[in-house]
């Protein structure tokens, strides 16, 4: 029923497979068809109902939100002139490299021909520095040297300058050794660290980390190593990335929904779990309410807690049975990043032609990017073509205080016209604006902390971007990767085959570098560093040690050819 992935996932010779705990192909030998309660229908949640009910494992996936895809949702809306047009949480990048969200997504879609690729993503900082991505090399070292060469920001003095014994850690990325190394320090500290240019840190600072929508003091510096491994300086999939030709709703999650259906999942929607407790006559029973209805219970064998930081707090709050104490603590202890807005706006004047689909700024007051939606989403491009006008998409991380919409509207307008010149005679049509706050924060010291996926009982497992997963994987990617595991897990304890993952190389591309040893500088102890039970080492003087495996690990088994 799976499609599976055959042969290498894209085009990173290097990339790196994790066989799939071996058993019986499906749940046909037991005497009871074992039940699972996915709690949680975002990326991680899906992949782990995919993986699930493709062994004969009967899911129940359940989702609070009126529709699926979490922080990737899409939904439709009528506007003020009548016209139907996609929404969605926000912009989202399918990079190339991620090869377990790439596999679930293919389930179906097999060609993957609801993503469309960006060709190019420029970076533009107020002072006028103008970065792109487009025509690089895809390979390491020479993507990195090429992007030198023609970078306003970052030179080839810059670096012959950088401090290369410091920044030995980013040629070198293993994880979870490079927690080991970095996870004490903030990324801003790191780069200071390095002598990373001050007016190139744009560079660093919007592709990487404000996707955490952090601050970089706020983020670990081993994320953001991580990331720079992961897009840049250990894969060779490129820094181009896909887009959804849709809203994610009609793109992504309604035909993944079907596939789980048909491989007889339930799925439903509008559906919040208030607590798990101990079943009766299964292991588990997960308490769930729809709107207004009376609490339903249903007895599991099996859960897969896929929720974000605050829904998984509470569930965990309200289920005593669940986990230890120290499991308890540790999810109690994950945060959430600051609010963030994502606004759309159709306007009745069309944007230049040569804009770009996507715009990451810098330097322009509260906004980060700009997207232009008629350059991939159909329903969008239909409307523009109707209209003569554009769709327009503006994201503002890491707000401060209580965010005050119609303040935040007026300041990204206003910074879209300084950008955009031609959208100052432009008039709104309508507008949609979404202010959340659910992304999880990745402060330093962090890491050994975080609830990896098995929990004190093999029975409960835990999915999403806020776990620890020992894989160079970040956001999207390694909330699908998790939810693979989570689901692995649970398969494995019923004696069943689970699913090969992938993975970017772990480590450096270049042996040389790759046997450097790091030692930290300058001692520098972050003022926030690590929680009490951290294993992660800070003594600057002598070389790091390792911090142990958190998760049961897949056996990494060939690079592919
Ligand atoms: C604006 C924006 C842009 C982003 N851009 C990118 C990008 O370009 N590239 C990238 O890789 N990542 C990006 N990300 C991050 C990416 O969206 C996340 O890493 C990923 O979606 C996390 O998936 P998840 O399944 O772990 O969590 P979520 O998507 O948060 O899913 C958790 C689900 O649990 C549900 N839930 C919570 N409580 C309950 C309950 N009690 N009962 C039932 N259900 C419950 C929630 O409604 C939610 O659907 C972006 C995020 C945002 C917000």
């Amino acid at each position: 029923m799976t499609p599976p992935v055959t042969g290498r996932p894209g085009r990173d010779r290097k990339a790196t497979r994790y066989e799939a705990p071996p058993g019986y192909p499906d749940t046909g030998h037991l005497r009871q068809r074992p039940r699972v309660a996915v709690v949680g229908g975002g990326i991680a949640g899906l992949a782990a109902a995919a993986a699930l009910s493709e062994r004969g494992v009967e899911v129940r996936l359940l989702e609070r939100e009126p529709q699926l895809g979490g922080r990737v949702a899409g939904w439709t809306t009528t506007l003020a002139d009548g016209s139907v047009a996609g929404m969605n949480r926000g912009f989202h990048a399918f990079f190339r490299q991620y090869y377990n969200l790439r596999g679930l997504l293919r389930r179906a879609d097999p060609a993957l021909a609801r993503l469309r690729p960006v060709e190019d993503y420029p970076l533009l900082h107020r002072e006028g520095f103008r970065d792109s991505f487009a025509r690089l090399p895809r390979t390491p070292p020479w993507n990195a040297l090429a992007f030198v060469a023609h970078s306003p920001s970052f030179t080839f003095g810059d670096l012959a300058r950088l401090g290369t014994r410091a920044a030995i850690p980013l040629g070198q990325v293993r994880v979870p050794r490079t927690y080991g190394q970095l996870d004490d320090l903030d990324a801003d500290a790191f780069l200071a660290q390095i002598r990373f240019p001050r007016r190139a840190r744009h560079l660093a600072f919007e592709v990487f980390s404000r996707s955490f929508f952090a601050e970089p003091t706020q983020l670990s510096a081993a994320e953001l190593a991580t990331m720079f491994h992961i897009y840049f300086l250990g894969s060779s999939e490129g820094l181009v990335f896909d887009v959804a030709d849709d809203c994610f709703s009609r793109a992504l999650w309604d035909p993944l929904a079907a596939h789980l259906r048909r491989c007889g999942a339930s799925v439903r929607t509008g559906t919040s779990v208030e607590r798990v407790e101990r079943g009766g006559t299964r292991r588990w029973a997960v308490v769930h309410r729809t709107g207004t209805e009376p609490p339903e219970r249903t007895e599991v064998d099996g859960v897969v807690l896929a929720l974000d930081v605050r829904g998984l707090r509470a569930v965990v709050d309200s289920s005593p049975d669940l986990g230890d104490d120290d499991w308890r603590r540790r999810v109690g202890r994950l945060r959430t990043a600051p609010p963030f807005l994502v606004s759309r706006f159709w306007l009745d004047r069309p944007v230049h032609p040569a804009r770009a689909p996507f715009l990451c700024t810098s330097g322009f007051g509260c906004l980060d990017n700009i997207s232009v939606l008629e350059r991939y989403e159909r329903t969008a491009r239909d409307w523009s073509r109707r209209t003569g006008g554009s769709v327009v998409e503006l994201h503002s991380y890491a707000l401060r205080g209580e965010p005050d919409v119609e303040r935040l509207r007026q300041g990204v307008l206003g910074e879209l016209r300084r950008v955009y010149p031609e959208t100052g005679a432009a008039g709104v049509v309508d507008e949609r604006h979404e202010i959340r706050d659910d992304c999880p924060l990745f402060p330093p010291g962090g890491f050994t902390d975080r609830p990896p996926v098995r929990t004190p009982d093999p029975f409960v497992t835990v999915a999403g971007d806020l776990t620890r997963v020992d894989l160079p994987v970040a956001l999207m990617e390694r909330a699908a990767t998790s939810g693979f595991m989570a689901a692995n897990v649970l398969l494995g304890e019923w004696g069943v085959h689970g699913h090969d993952l992938w993975s970017v190389p772990q480590g450096g591309r270049w042996p040389l570098l790759d046997r450097l040893e790091y030692v930290r500088p300058a001692p520098r102890r972050h003022r926030t560093a690590a929680p009490a039970r951290a294993e992660v080492a800070r003594d600057a003087a002598v070389p790091v040690r390792e911090v142990p495996a958190g998760q049961p690990g897949q056996r990494p088994v060939e690079r592919s050819s």
